[in-house]
């Protein structure tokens, strides 16, 4: 029988995808063709007869990957590909528990609950056992419920020392009581309760170890201990386990990925061949010799050489704009030119380490009108905290928008129940008015009367302070007087959503200085434009916008890969952790190959993030990128910071560097001048740059460290 889809495979390639029935290792470097042998080889095990396309589970990384695995396999052969068990781990378990919903003990239409949800949930739980949730922080909670599940435990079986751990403890069997209550389970739970099914009911093991004899897995080093075991379980004796995977692309250890399963693999499974594939397939040279140099950096690698015989292509682009709009507006002209070549947006990629980073790119993209998608992520005005803080703008604005007031009358929790908003929307009914008539009314007394009367003065309190105010202040009070920001400072893992709080600060500074037009009602008609608008649909020609974790697996013409700064690519977090480092360059490694053809790394000097002017030295990893393979695109070359000199603490500015000291010899601030700060304190001058409306000054305050501020908004004062 022909099998023409073996025909393009190298040798080491075609071994893998027609290796005789046994579980194999593929330990291969990015763009080798892991996917695709992993795909070929499901086509030749249907094709000669070896299997039948029920008797495959197929594991990928993404539904997307899942989706592109089943159109390439319908390209491959005459078959219906519908109902193969191809798909995510959660798919895949889903799927199983669904079908034996009664031996797994849910209802037949038991619903899931994606992460926010089960914060909430976790959240109810508190409450109605009265447990102290600054004690027992929900997000932690989650955590420890998550990351016990993740490892194949349930709360009975953590090992609790001490007190506090006991109570969590209690508190995770209480909500896994509550959801099995009310039908509903986590994302760790559809593995855990699928994986336990599975060990408990050995006819149903049975059955399905006979029916699946062929497991294939994708991205392997990524797997969870729980997603390992669940492998385990699935396999049966005369099972062939085929695995791909890297290890220079395990990026998920933060999440309890095991790298250490390969070994157990090859171990448990009786893996005596591991097949490696070194010719690389999507990359030109020059990409793929500064992958491997930057990941030569890296201690303990597995070991394997890429090489392409593609040519060494255009030179690695390298742009350091002097702040953030600047680098976005250079990768907005620059697609441009692209697309003028020819190159239509949807092969382009934006990438970048951390969400927060996404709204800079997103606006200079919706002004220039290039329809873009973003992955993985919500787009910035969509997100629960930004949506929470626009609410409370529109109140301030506008007392009868009831949409803005449901969304935050109680929102950080302020007692009101559900049952009290019955009762007021059951009189705006009656008055026909809208919610905050009603509830000024006075027709709603007791205590839900005093805690909704209490909410309206807070708004009204609000509305005083920020009466007169530039836009960016009235923002930030209403963060704060509203309690957002301190709701979210005290959740453990808030300190993403703190950042986009304060990004949106920062929106409002952008947006003042372009617009001119600093009414509130103006800022917030932009962000439902920017929210509803130029979400381009599946298929059309949108430019691409994600994190690099989402870009795993994934293939663009050209990358944009931006923010390589210290602090954001290598991560601050991941800095001070051991390995931390490692692993971040395995995600810078990841980052760069996914590029085909053209790659572009740029930097910022400053950056409005997280609330704050941030001077960013050039990431390490940039020297770790061969000289040679480099183009400087801005005509000022700068000597990069030695990596130990990592800090975001005040820095001369080099000279002629495009952010370079202009001394306003009109300004009164000067550097080494004694200020004082409403909200910071004391300090000193230690930077100043810019002038007119951009000026900024860098403060060493006593108490509150350093800090740029915009002279603008920031009201110092001579001290
Ligand atoms: N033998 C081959 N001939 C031509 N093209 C190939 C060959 N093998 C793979 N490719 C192409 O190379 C690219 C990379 O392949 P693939 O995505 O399977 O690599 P991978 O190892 O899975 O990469 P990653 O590590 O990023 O997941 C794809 O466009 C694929 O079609
Ligand atoms: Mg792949």
């Amino acid at each position: 029988m022909t099998q023409p889809f073996l025909a393009g495979l190298n040798p080491e390639q075609l071994e893998a995808a027609t290796l005789p029935h046994q579980s194999a290792l593929i330990l291969a470097g990015a763009g080798s063709g892991k996917t695709r042998v992993l795909t070929t080889r499901i086509a030749h095990l249907i094709q000669t007869g070896q299997a039948s396309p029920a008797g495959i589970l197929a594991v990928t990384f993404t539904n997307k990957a899942a989706k592109e695995m089943l159109t390439r396999l319908g390209a491959m052969l005459p078959i219906n590909t519908r109902g193969m068990w191809i798909g995510t781990f959660h798919g895949l378990c889903n799927r199983l528990l669904r079908a034996h919903h009664r031996e797994a003990g849910l209802p037949a239409l038991f619903q899931i609950l994606d992460s926010a949800d089960q914060l909430g949930a976790i959240k109810r739980l508190l409450k109605a056992l009265n447990v102290d949730d600054e004690k027992y922080p929900p997000k932690q909670l989650q955590h420890f419920i998550n990351n016990t599940k993740d490892q194949g435990l349930r709360a009975k079986d953590v090992e609790a020392h001490d007190p506090y751990t006991r109570k969590q403890q209690e508190l995770f069997a209480a909500y896994d009581e509550q959801c099995q209550r009310e039908g509903v389970v986590d994302f760790a739970e559809l593995l855990l309760r699928s994986y336990e099914l599975l060990s408990r009911d050995a006819s149903l093991r049975a059955h399905y170890q006979s029916r699946f004899r062929h497991i294939l897995v994708d991205e392997f080093q990524d797997t969870n201990r729980l997603q390992y075991l669940w492998l385990k379980q699935l396999a049966g004796p005369d099972a062939a386990v085929f695995a791909v995977g890297d290890d220079d692309q395990s990026i998920y250890a933060f999440r309890g990925a095991r790298v250490g399963n390969m070994q157990d693999f090859e171990r448990d499974f009786g893996v005596d061949k591991v097949i490696k594939l070194e010719q690389n397939y999507r990359s030109h040279g020059n990409i793929l010799d500064a992958a491997n140099a930057l990941i030569a950096h890296n201690r303990g690698r597995l070991g394997k050489n890429l090489w392409t015989a593609e040519s060494t292509g255009e030179p690695i682009r390298l742009y350091e704009a002097a702040n953030d709009q600047e680098e976005a507006q250079f990768i907005v002209d620059e697609a441009k030119a692209l697309k003028r070549e020819g190159i239509e947006f949807a092969h382009i990629a934006l990438l970048y380490r951390s969400n927060a980073q996404s709204r800079v790119l997103e606006h200079a993209l919706f002004n220039a009108g290039i329809p873009y998608r973003v992955h993985g992520g919500l787009r910035f005005f969509e997100r629960q905290e930004i949506k929470h803080a626009l609410a409370y703008l529109r109140l301030i604005g506008n007392t009868d928008d009831d949409g803005a007031l449901l969304r935050v009358i109680n929102f950080p929790a302020r007692g009101i129940g559900a049952r009290s908003l019955e009762q007021l929307q059951e009189i705006a009914r009656q008055n026909q008015s809208s919610l905050w008539q009603a509830a000024k009314s006075g027709q709603l007394g007791g205590k839900a009367g005093t805690s909704i009367g209490s909410f309206l003065e807070l708004i009204r309190a609000m509305q005083d302070t920020c009466e007169g105010l530039p836009l960016p202040e009235q923002i930030e009070h209403m963060l704060a007087q509203s309690g957002l920001l301190a709701h979210y400072q005290a959740e453990k893992d808030g300190a993403d959503r703190v950042d986009n709080l304060n990004e949106l600060v920062n929106a409002a500074v952008g947006f003042v200085n372009e617009i001119e037009d600093d009414s509130l009602v103006a800022f917030l008609t932009h962000a439902a434009l920017e929210a509803g608008e130029h979400q381009a649909g599946e298929g059309s020609d949108a430019l691409q916008l994600m994190t690099v974790h989402a870009a795993k697996g994934l293939e663009f013409h050209a990358v944009f890969l931006s923010g390589l700064e210290e602090g954001l690519f290598p991560h601050d977090n991941a800095r001070n952790e051991a390995d931390g480092v490692e692993e971040e360059r395995r995600l810078m490694y990841v980052a760069i190959t996914r590029a085909r053809r053209r790659l572009y790394l740029s930097l910022a000097q400053s950056r409005m993030l997280h609330g704050q002017f941030r001077y960013g030295l050039a990431s390490r990893f940039l020297n770790e990128i061969p000289e040679n393979l480099l183009k400087r695109i801005n005509p000022a070359p700068k000597a990069y910071y030695a990596p130990e000199k990592t800090t975001w603490a005040p820095q001369p500015t080099p000279a002629g560097s495009p952010a370079a000291y202009s001394r306003d010899s009109s300004s009164p601030w000067h550097v080494g001048q004694n200020v004082a700060h409403a909200k910071f304190g004391s300090g000193v001058i230690v930077n100043c740059e810019g002038s007119g409306a951009d000026a900024r000054v860098q403060v060493k305050f006593r108490n509150a460290g350093v800090k740029w501020l915009a002279l603008e908004y920031a009201k110092l004062t001579p001290a």
